[in-house]
């Protein structure tokens, strides 16, 4: 187990709040931006494109989307990753009805060309291929999962675990189906190649392999004295990156 400065679930929704609260005022649609923006940034330097084949350059990311924030987290990364070369595919199957920003990401990924599985896709498992997938981003849920998992997740998520060992899984701020706070409660869990925390990493980080999974956090889009009045450093990130290798 690392020494890593974590937030609970409950303090990393209290940032949230205060970030897009009347004083601050971001929006969630710029967080969001920034926040999968990070995740494409962690797919390109974990899988880097350049010297590889033909083959290898048109695998799929499979990015699986969950019905909250973490989903739309998802849906702008897959939009990034095709602008950075990449072949994504997204699988969301319960379509966010919160707000109609959501759509909006839905009809970006049309326009990009990016393929959307349609809702009910019985055959999604078909694109999960190791001679096929690069990796499979797992959007599902972050750190408003509250177990146990529902359907249609549960079954994803075991399916997941069945795949594994064979295509890298990149998880989304947390690893779906982990408890926030205590981490992998309940068996088969996802573990994870790679993780990207954001803004922060949370307890449940704290529980990843250490020579199985690396760490990534992202979402930079806080200043010094806002991360020390919540009790952690800033991260050292070099430059114009979005990510920082931990
Ligand atoms: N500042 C940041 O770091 C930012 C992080 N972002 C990302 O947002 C997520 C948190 O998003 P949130 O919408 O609060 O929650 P989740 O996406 O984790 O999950 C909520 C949805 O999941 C459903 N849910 C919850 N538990 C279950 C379950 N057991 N089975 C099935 N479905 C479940 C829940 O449905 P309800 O019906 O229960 O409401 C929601 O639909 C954070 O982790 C980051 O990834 C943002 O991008 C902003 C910046
Ligand atoms: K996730």
């Amino acid at each position: 187990m690392s020494a890593l400065k974590v937030v609970s679930s409950k303090l990393a929704a209290e940032i949230d709040k205060e970030l897009m609260g009347p004083q601050i005022g971001f929006t969630l649609q710029q967080l969001m931006e920034l926040a999968g923006f990070s995740v494409a940034q962690a797919v390109c330097r974990q899988f880097p494109l350049s010297g590889k084949t033909e083959t290898e350059r048109g695998k799929h990311v499979f990015v699986i989307a969950g019905p909250g924030n973490n989903g739309g987290d998802g849906l702008v990364c897959a939009r990034h990753l095709k602008l950075f070369g990449y072949n994504p595919i997204v699988y969301y199957p319960k379509r966010s009805e919160r707000t109609e920003f959501y759509k909006q990401l839905v009809h970006q990924l049309n326009f990009f060309k990016v393929p959307i599985l349609s809702q009910d896709e019985e055959n999604w498992l078909e694109y999960l291929k190791p001679e096929k997938t690069l990796c499979i981003v797992d959007a599902i849920f972050g750190f408003s999962f509250k177990p146990p998992m529902r359907e249609p997740f549960k079954s994803i998520v075991e399916e997941l675990c069945k795949l594994q060992d064979r295509i890298p899984i990149v998880s989304v701020d947390v690893p779906t189906g982990w408890d926030v706070d205590k981490g992998p409660i309940s068996q088969p869990s996802i573990n994870p190649a790679v993780l990207v925390s954001l803004t922060v990493p949370k307890p449940c980080s704290n529980h990843i392999r250490e020579n199985f999974t690396t760490h990534y956090v992202g979402g930079r889009f806080i200043p010094r004295d806002f991360a020390n009045k919540y009790g952690f450093e800033p991260f050292g990130y070099e430059s114009t990156d979005q990510i920082l290798k931990l």
